[in-house]
């Protein structure tokens, strides 16, 4: 049997639901072995981020060294970076170990309000960790705060994600989960040509963790040999069931169900 691996760099999120928790479960959940390097604690639960408490930039390179000098990845995400220090020092990383399937997911700001990302740090994600990526995955306000540019249409979707295209990643995918409608609208960039993936939008409360999820997913599928365009199908499919199968977990934003896609007989 061919063991895939993936890695997460992330934060921690004590409530389980986003995080290297929710990254953990998914690659758990689709068949892959995970493995962490952690750049921050949070102390969250579905009522918001209580405290952040960030880890040194030589304790994560110390830790994607120890995964990635041993056992390899055949692909690997970023999640929570919190400063310019740990996105440089991943970067690095990411360039010694010639590390190619590489998802980022610029995490900024949580559900509640609170800055997982250092404003000043966007500069350094744009400058050294987007152009070594396969694919970036903002949500609409991340995507606005990296093109630069205020998102109200799809239109307005397909320019940030040309400009967003443009600091180097090779697949730009914009999540819908902050949009109106019935639908969810994520829009993947390819350079070339866009790919809309469609959505029922879920009335529910209980949406913490989805970005992380959603990117762990791709990441998985893509560990697994899947195409950018099968993977965010897969992770289209995996976040909808977690979804729409909720949990309900505590008084605030619950996590998802990260169970659900495999119980639908996904794979
Ligand atoms: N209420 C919802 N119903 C169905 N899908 C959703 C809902 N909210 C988010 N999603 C989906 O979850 C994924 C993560 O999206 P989003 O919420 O935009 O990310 P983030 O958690 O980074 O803000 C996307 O595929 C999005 O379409
Ligand atoms: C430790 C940690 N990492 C990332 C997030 C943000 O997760 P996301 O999937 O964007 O979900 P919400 O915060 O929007 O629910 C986090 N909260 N904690």
């Amino acid at each position: 049997m061919t063991i895939r691996k993936a890695l997460t760099i992330a934060g921690s999120d004590s409530g389980g639901g986003a995080g290297i928790q929710a990254d953990l479960k998914t690659f758990q959940e689709l068949g892959v072995f995970g493995t962490s390097a952690l750049t921050a604690v949070t102390a969250q639960n579905t009522l918001g981020v209580h405290g952040v408490y960030p880890l040194t930039a030589e304790a994560v390179e110390k830790q994607i060294d120890a995964v990635l000098s041993d056992m390899g990845v055949d692909a690997l995400k970023t999640g929570m970076l919190f400063s310019a220090e740990i996105i440089e020092a991943a970067a690095r990383k990411l360039h010694e170990y010639e590390c190619q399937n590489v998802i980022v997911d610029p995490v900024m700001i949580a559900k509640g309000g609170a800055s997982l990302l250092q404003e000043e740090a966007t500069e350094a994600l744009k400058k050294v960790l987007l152009p070594r990526a396969l694919v970036v995955t903002p949500n609409i306000p991340e995507a606005e705060v990296i093109a630069g540019m205020t998102i109200t249409s799809e239109e307005d979707k397909k320019e940030a994600a040309k400009i967003i295209a443009s600091f180097g990643p090779k697949n730009v995918l914009i999540k819908g989960g902050h949009d109106e409608g019935t639908k969810t609208i994520d829009l993947l960039y390819d350079g070339k040509i866009f790919h809309t993936f469609l959505g029922k939008r879920i009335d529910t409360k209980d949406t913490h963790g989805t970005g992380c999820t959603f990117s762990a997913a791709m990441t998985a599928a893509i560990a697994k040999g899947a195409s950018v365009r099968v993977a965010a199908q897969t992770a289209k499919q995996f976040i909808q069931a977690a979804i729409e199968d909720g949990l309900y977990i505590g008084e605030g934003h619950g996590p998802t169900n990260h169970w659900a896609y495999r119980q639908r007989g996904g794979n």
